[in-house]
């Protein structure tokens, strides 16, 4: 339960000037009295249900409203946000950073640019989002990171001069025509690493559909080389048996994996591709391989962008930006509280883009 929760040292000095980027959380689950408190309120969510490490670390996964209101909840925040500073507090700092460098921008889609809704299929994305991201696209190469099917996040986006990269990276696809003043090639790039599965991801489909459909608000989403089983409308008492329906399907094939998102479980091919990887071979094709003179930007809300974060930490290059309301482990260095932050930040970008 506790290594989805990172709680900082108390003695960590937000007045201090900040190291650049800002360092990692080294002892990540190290827990302090406010860290404990936080996980017994969780307890008291739990509506007499008997704790369970699993199901907890789905709740925390995506909290609700009723949590954020907690008092404890918010002190947490406040300690977590001295090692994960606002982007937006910070501005100056990443701007900083950008100095005779090209940002490039990895946006995640669910959380990040739509608030999160108990319908998938109405996860909508608002006019003034669409047009900060258009701002952005028309200053910086842009792309679009997300576990969805790669046509589905677009029909919410709908911006044809942006990269997108569906389900988790396994699906990319480039702009015809690239930003002006960039190094952006003109020709769409189409890169489908996990095509060989697509036969086996619709079959795990449909058994998961009939599987599942037992459960009442069980939702069975297909992302074309991956397979969402949300749990979010799942009566929490149904959790753990719907997870061992989805466990037990998945014994047949053991060349798909399950990972974990926001009350979701996602069904995946074993191939060591993920949104990391995407964003290297984004980077790549837009010709930045091996650059000194970029500066990639992502932002994401999900356990999965931290294959993202994580590899901007280790090439020691970039800024990643965490959306949450809550502590949470991470390899991002910045954090943004929810998805309207995330277009504060955006047209931050755009006016100092414009003004410089
Ligand atoms: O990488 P992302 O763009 O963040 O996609 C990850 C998953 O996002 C969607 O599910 C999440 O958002 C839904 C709508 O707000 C919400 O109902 C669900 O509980 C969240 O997990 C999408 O439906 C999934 O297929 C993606 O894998």
């Amino acid at each position: 339960m506790t290594k989805n929760v990172a709680v900082p040292e108390m003695t960590q000095n937000s007045s201090k000037p900040m190291q650049y980027p800002p360092p990692r959380s080294g002892n990540a689950g190290a827990s302090y009295p406010i860290h404990k408190r936080f996980l017994a309120r969780l307890e008291v969510c739990n509506h007499g249900v008997t704790p369970n490490a699993w199901t907890d670390s789905m709740k925390i996964s995506s909290p609700t409203q009723a949590m954020s209101v907690s008092t404890l909840v918010d002190e947490a925040y406040i300690a977590w946000t001295a090692r994960y500073p606002s982007a937006l507090d910070r501005f100056e700092e990443i701007i900083g950073a950008s100095k005779g460098k090209q940002i490039v921008m990895f946006l995640d889609y669910d959380g990040t640019l739509s608030p999160i809704v108990e319908d998938p299929d109405r996860a909508f994305m608002s006019d003034t989002m669409r047009d900060a991201v258009r701002d952005i696209a028309s200053y910086f190469p842009t792309a679009i990171v997300s576990g969805r099917c790669r046509d589905k996040v677009y029909s919410f986006v709908r911006l044809a001069e942006l990269y997108y990269a569906g389900s988790h990276g396994m699906d990319i696809k480039g702009p015809v025509k690239g930003p002006k003043n960039t190094k952006s090639k003109t020709k769409a790039v189409l890169f489908q690493p996990a095509s060989e599965f697509l036969p086996m991801i619709n079959e795990v489909f449909k058994t998961l559909l009939e599987t599942t459909k037992s459960t009442p608000g069980a939702k069975v989403e297909n992302n074309k080389f991956c397979v969402s089983v949300h749990f979010r409308c799942v009566e929490e008492k149904k959790w753990i048996s719907l997870a061992e329906q989805v466990r037990s399907v998945l014994k047949e094939y053991p060349k798909l994996r399950i990972t974990q998102g926001r009350k979701v479980l996602e069904i995946r091919p074993t191939i060591k591709w993920d949104k990391g990887k995407a964003l290297e071979f984004l980077l790549e094709s837009i010709g930045f391989a091996n650059c000194d003179h970029v500066l990639p930007v992502y932002i994401g809300d999900d356990r999965t962008d931290e294959d993202a974060f994580k590899v901007l930490r280790d090439r020691g290059q970039g800024i990643g930006i965490l959306v949450s309301k809550f502590p949470k482990d991470t390899n991002a260095s910045y954090s943004l509280r929810e998805p309207t932050e995330v277009m504060d930040f955006l047209h931050r970008l755009v006016d100092w883009k414009r003004n410089s």
